[in-house]
């Protein structure tokens, strides 16, 4: 196809690539000034029925789910000729599979990528569908003030799940597709989708995707130093009998975040060195709200921790975190504490292993929330917090900071949540923050008490 000049009001600036339905193609929005990429069926399928209404299907599953992990389409229109086309978010750094051939990746990127993906097919399962062909080249990657985002794409194949339990024919990319989806009129279920997750896992990790099933070499065999749990998984994902996989794509990612949440598990460079590019190119906007500074310390109360300090500049506000928290931060007025409404974003600064997730009841987004807020607004636990329960109460005087926290050991089955209200003796102004951690230590609360400060 020769490259037309635009399509509708979006200006064609090249080829992105073509698959075996369609054709991509970088575009620009010069009323809104920012690029999209714009996805049109090729002429030789265009005018058969089943391939368009597939087409908009993808389209509109695309459009209703409307989420961070999935790539968007803003816009559907079909062309003079009769091809119909969407107009989707650019995703400006390629695929998960260009990233695997540029080398092996460090494993704490490797259980990243797996949990950003592990959300978008959890999205999909949530919204009653299975996706049918996760592989490499279908997860896109997108810079972001954060860093770099995952968006899972190239849903051609995508089915509900209702009709996948009936007559299904057979579709997928071998390598990375359940064996009950070779088998043609096979019933399929999200655990397709699992199987498919541990493929791309297999891949991340030893640069390859896993042999035919059943798949007998744990990739740790392939990369020795891989934590057990992780190569328990992968397998297990990757069984023949989908009984015995996990049950479906978020009981496979809440595994992934459990694993990268152990304290010994190996860290490469810190987030924001890794993703210099992107980090770089938003940093004047960054750099006025919130600034990782890269001072890495031990923990004084917990041997083997390290400790990073966040500054959010705005409100003059320093916090230590665990470092293997401090993997996304949200500032300003984006920010939902977790014991808020949940829907009213206040101001402060969330340091995070997964920011989006931080206010959600089920979460295992584990971190830390803080703010300054006048001295005569209501604050603390005497809710039941996001977690259910009346929380345990206890005074606190660091010699720096005074005032109360509230705990809540057991939350919701997700590991621990603290809130606390404290104060400098003859300084105006509260300092309120939430701790979120895997299992309950106060004394690292009160180690990050310790470590805030304004100024
Ligand atoms: N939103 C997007 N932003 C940037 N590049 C994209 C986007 N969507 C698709 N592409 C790129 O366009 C190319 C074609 O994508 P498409 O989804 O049509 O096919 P495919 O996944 O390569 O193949 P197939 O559909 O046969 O599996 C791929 O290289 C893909 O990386």
């Amino acid at each position: 196809m020769s490259q037309p000049e635009a399509f509708g009001r979006y200006r064609v600036i090249r080829r992105l690539g073509s698959g075996s339905f369609a054709t991509v193609w970088l575009a620009q929005d010069d009323l809104l000034n920012y690029p999209v990429a714009i996805k049109v069926l090729a002429e030789n399928w265009a005018h058969q029925m089943d391939i368009q209404y597939r087409f908009l299907e993808e389209a509109r599953i695309l459009r209703q789910t409307d989420s961070t992990w999935l790539v968007a389409v803003h816009d559907v229109d079909v062309l003079p000729d009769g091809r119909p086309y969407m107009v989707m978010t650019y995703a400006d750094q390629g695929s998960v599979a260009d990233l695997v051939q540029r080398g092996q990746l460090p494993l704490d990127e490797v259980l990243r990528l797996l949990t950003e993906i592990g959300q978008g097919i959890t999205v999909l399962h949530n919204h009653g569908t299975i996706h049918r062909d996760i592989k490499p080249s279908n997860v896109l990657l997108q810079s972001s003030p954060v860093g770099q985002r995952v968006l899972v794409a190239d849903l051609g194949f995508a089915k509900s799940i209702d009709e996948a339990s009936g007559f299904t024919a057979a579709a997928g990319t071998p390598g990375y597709m359940s064996p009950e989806q070779s088998i043609p009129g096979g019933d399929l279920d999200v655990r397709s989708d699992v199987y498919s997750l541990g493929a791309v896992a297999y891949e991340l990790i030893t640069g390859r995707p896993p042999s035919r099933p059943p798949v007998r070499i744990p990739p740790g065999r392939i990369r020795p130093g891989l934590p057990p749990a992780l190569d328990e998984l992968i397998l297990s994902a990757l069984s023949v009998d989908r009984e015995s996989r996990p049950a479906d794509a978020k009981t496979f990612t809440d595994r992934v975040r459990t694993i990268r949440m152990a304290p010994d598990l190996p860290q490469a460079v810190p987030w924001w060195q890794r993703y210099r590019m992107p980090w770089q190119r938003t940093a004047a906007l960054l750099v006025s709200l919130a600034v990782l500074t890269g001072t890495v310390t031990a923990s004084a109360g917990s041997p083997g921790l390290s400790l990073t300090t966040v500054r959010y500049a705005t409100q003059q506000l320093r916090v230590q975190v665990p470092l293997v928290w401090a993997r996304e931060f949200h500032t300003g007025r984006e920010v939902y504490p977790a014991a808020g409404t949940g829907s009213e974003p206040e101001p402060g600064l969330l340091v995070a292993t997964d920011a989006d997730g931080w206010s959600s009841d089920d979460t295992r987004s584990y971190g830390v929330y803080a703010t300054v807020v006048p001295d005569d607004r209501g604050l603390g636990g005497t809710g039941t917090g996001p977690c259910g329960s009346a929380p345990r109460e206890r005074e606190l005087d660091t010699g720096v900071w005074r005032g109360t926290v509230w705990e809540w050991p057991e939350c919701a089955g997700n590991g621990s949540f603290s809130s606390a209200a404290v104060h400098q003796p003859g300084v105006p102004g509260t300092v309120y923050l939430e701790v979120r951690q895997p299992g309950y230590r106060p004394d690292l609360v009160d180690e990050i008490i310790n470590g805030t400060s304004v100024n």
